[in-house]
């Protein structure tokens, strides 16, 4: 396998930075297909007859990936010696996990977990990610953006009963008038579900606990109506500070930021909220569309050491909710050990916890949005 340290949305943001002469077509052309290849590297290379550790050519892996779309091959010098014909006979006696482009243990393991779902969640994380915005609320409404984006020739439907605009027609998105107003925040539509489990209301107290560069913060904020107290904390100050300079675009004013030092941060706001959101830490699983290369970054072992962290997470961090408080753990992960299992041991040893609600989104079953879970636990008076 051939892969670097670097991740693909960052070697992407550089290629594009730097090839200026591109045309918008172009440009986009260029961003599917890094994406498809990578989506498909295994089942690329397993085509082309190469063992798991070999080091393939890049001008075979395109001319498969051309011929496996139906796509007739320039007559170059590199590619004389493929055909369709060869890669489907190679195909032909390839494994499951290989013919849908998944690492061995990735496939054994959310076979076990999610049983015959895996087969239909494993072919929606194939798909392409679609772009969707959320509409910041405080500013203006969804209308109202879908109509300022299109006299920038871009263009966008509705999602009905929602604040959320699906991208059909692509143009410079963030140098658009609209992003610079803070009129909206690009966030998935099945991320865009987590924030309202919470239940918020104007006034309330709320953390946001692993707020990162502040996605569901700034939603959480728009729920809120710029009324109330949110506060975002992270181990990372990096994030903190993107997330500063989001809040000023949104022109949201009830947030602050602190930084997780030490268990003490967490310690002396004991009792402190209404609301705590946890959006843990996890494998990304449900997010394999958007980050197609971290199916060959992760390992079994992260994954194991994500789920102690998430459990300690949960039992640290849900003692900053009052009693008669509300809790949301989330995650952007599909595997039941991430989920489920999580909550459901949490709530054995804290029984003054009651399961509320639970979204589980699992692309291919049940939402054409990333995989996301989320789990509303109240703490009894
Ligand atoms: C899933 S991401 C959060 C995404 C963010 N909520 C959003 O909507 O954009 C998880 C975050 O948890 C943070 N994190 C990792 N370990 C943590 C810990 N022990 N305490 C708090 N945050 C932690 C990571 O830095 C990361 O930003």
């Amino acid at each position: 396998m051939m892969f670097t340290e670097q991740y693909a949305d960052k070697v992407i943001e550089r290629v594009l930075g730097e090839q200026t002469y591109w045309d918008l077509t172009n440009r986009q052309t260029f961003v599917t297909d890094t994406y498809n290849i990578i989506r498909w590297w295994r089942k690329l290379t397993v085509a082309l007859g190469y063992e798991d550790n070999d080091s393939p050519s890049m001008w075979h892996i395109w001319g498969a990936y051309q011929l496996l779309n139906a796509k007739t091959l320039p007559d170059w010098s590199e590619l004389t010696a493929l055909s369709i014909e060869l890669l489907n006979d190679n195909l032909d006696k390839a494994t499951s996990a290989q013919l849908n482009s998944y690492p061995d243990w990735l496939w054994q393991r959310a076979s076990n977990e999610l049983g015959e779902q895996w087969l239909n969640v494993a072919q929606g994380l194939n798909n392409p990610a679609k772009t969707y915005l959320r509409t910041n609320t405080l500013k203006t409404n969804a209308s109202a953006l879908q109509v300022e984006l299109a006299r920038e020739n871009i263009e966008c439907q509705l999602l009905p009963d929602t604040d959320t605009l699906e991208v059909t027609k692509y143009g410079h998105l963030f140098k658009s008038k609209a992003f610079s107003q803070g009129w909206f925040e690009m966030q998935d539509a099945g991320s865009q579900q987590i924030a309202p489990l919470l239940n918020v209301k104007p006034g309330l107290r709320v953390v946001d606990a692993c707020a990162g560069a502040g996605g569901k913060s700034l939603h959480i904020a728009a729920l809120m109506q710029n009324k109330g107290y949110v506060l975002s904390m992270d181990i990372h100050q990096h994030k903190l500070d993107i997330l500063k300079k989001r809040a000023k675009r949104a022109g949201v004013h009830m947030l602050e930021t602190r930084l997780i030092k030490n268990s003490k941060t967490v310690k002396r706001l004991k009792d402190k909220f209404d609301r705590v959101l946890l959006d843990v830490p996890c494998s990304g699983t449900g997010v394999l569309r958007r980050n197609p290369d971290a199916k060959w970054q992760l390992a079994n072992n992260n994954i194991e050491n994500l789920i102690t962290l998430q459990g300690e997470i949960l039992q640290r961090y849900s003692q900053m909710c009052k009693p008669g408080g509300r809790l949301v753990y989330a995650t952007c992960s599909i595997l039941p050990s991430e989920n489920q299992q999580q909550v459901h041991a949490f709530l054995e040893n804290n029984p003054q916890f009651k399961l509320v609600e639970e979204l589980s989104l699992l692309p291919g079953v049940n939402t054409h949005f990333d995989g996301f879970y989320g789990a509303a636990l109240e703490r009894q008076v």
